[in-house]
């Protein structure tokens, strides 16, 4: 049984775990695969386990494919955490095939109502695709005395890829970057790359995404790495539901049909949707033919099928985003050069 190891970075969100749906049911047949489910709770890793374990039970795989669980703890705005993360994959396995970068935070404070009415009742279609009134705080540092969000979603991902590169390397890895439609040059000014001075750092983080696949994944492919950067539309999540009572939730919901109706290709609203173009590029895309330096972005038609669409990369500031996570990373090093030694001393 060939065994083929794939970690999926917050697995317990709604993108993270159709993404390992995805995974299960195009995976080769005779594969032993191992998910490593990555959270910062071991609860969420124990109930994204038992999502997984009910949805591979139930599905027409159990013949042939085997798969096990791995899990990570680990919180990507916290440098130790992430090199603990990589000590656990240093230790346990010499090659990883997939490493889909899926988790990510925004600093949202809320959402001005006001503000929300007033783009609905304007432009609708707009207020749903490129909305302007989710709140986000200014100038919020984690304990690392880094941009939070820029950590969270860009750096910390970058430096722990940077760490588990042989086993990426050993295991021709794809590498699938989750970026969004909302990834304008206008989110991320070149004076600014930690987001400190905005109030769009979420926007901003996923434009670092955008331009760091773009100047790293030639190298990557000189390694035997193929990585991508992706767009899963706009689905449901947790994460804003929680700004949501029964009225607004529904509310939303009617909106992303209408815009969908209108025409719109990123309402993809369910998960699993979402989670096509992450597997895509991954299981179905063909790296000798399929460009790389383009953002596959899942989409769905007005009558609900779901389809790839790619859109072009500006690469601006592209040189200026790698020159920067690159210092930073040598500044890491250094920092965390003594901070985990083996105590163990063999009798
Ligand atoms: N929802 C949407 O419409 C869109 C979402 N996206 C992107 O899709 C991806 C998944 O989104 P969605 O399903 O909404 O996810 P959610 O916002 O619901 O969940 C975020 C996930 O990321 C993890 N996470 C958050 N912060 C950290 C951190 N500091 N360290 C480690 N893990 C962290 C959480 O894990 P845990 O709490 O278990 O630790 C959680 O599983 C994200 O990259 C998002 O930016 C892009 C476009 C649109
Ligand atoms: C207007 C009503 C009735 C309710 C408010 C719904 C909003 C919470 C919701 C509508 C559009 C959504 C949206 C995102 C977050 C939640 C909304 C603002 C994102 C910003 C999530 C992250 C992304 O990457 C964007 C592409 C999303 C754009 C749409």
């Amino acid at each position: 049984m060939n065994r083929k190891v794939a970690i999926v970075t917050g697995t317990n969100s709604n993108l993270g775990l159709n993404i390992v749906f995805r995974l299960i049911e195009t995976e080769d047949a005779n594969v032993r695969l191992t998910i490593v489910v990555t959270s910062r709770t071991l609860p969420r890793v124990q109930e994204v386990i038992k999502q997984i374990e009910d949805f591979y039970n139930k599905s027409n795989r159990v013949g042939d494919l085997e798969i096990d669980f791995d899990y990570l703890l680990v919180d990507f705005t916290n440098m130790v955490s992430v090199l603990n993360a990589y000590y656990d994959i240093n230790k346990k396995y010499d090659a990883i095939n997939y490493l889909f970068v899926n988790a990510a935070q925004g600093i949202f404070d809320g959402i001005d109502w006001f503000g929300a009415v007033k783009e609905v009742l304007t432009s609708p279609l707009e207020a749903v695709t490129n909305p302007t009134y989710k709140i986000q705080l200014e100038g919020v540092k984690s304990k690392d005395d880094m941009g939070l969000v820029f950590q969270a979603n860009v750096f910390g991902p970058y430096y722990f890829i940077s760490k588990i590169l042989p086993q990426l390397t050993k295991g021709k890895a794809y590498i699938v970057w989750i970026s969004s439609i909302m990834s304008d040059p206008k989110y991320l000014s070149l004076n600014d790359i930690e987001l400190l001075k905005t109030n769009a750092s979420y926007e901003g983080s996923k434009r670092l995404v955008d331009l760091l696949h773009l100047a790293t994944y030639k190298d990557l492919k000189k390694l035997g790495i193929n990585q991508y950067v992706v767009q899963p539309g706009i689905f449901t999540s947790h994460s804003f539901s929680k700004y949501l009572n029964f009225f607004t939730y529904f509310g939303m919901l009617l909106l992303f049909y209408f815009a969908r109706l209108l025409g719109s290709p990123w309402h993809n609203i369910d998960g699993y949707k979402a989670a096509n173009a992450p597997v895509y590029v991954t299981r179905l895309a063909n790296p000798n033919f399929e460009k790389q330096d383009v953002k596959y972005g899942s989409a769905t038609s007005r009558d609900g099928m779901p389809y790839i669409k790619t859109q072009e990369i500006d690469p601006t500031g592209m040189s200026d985003v790698l020159a920067y996570m690159q210092k930073k990373r040598l500044e890491w090093d250094e920092k965390l050069k003594d901070q985990i030694v083996e105590t163990r001393i063999p009798i």
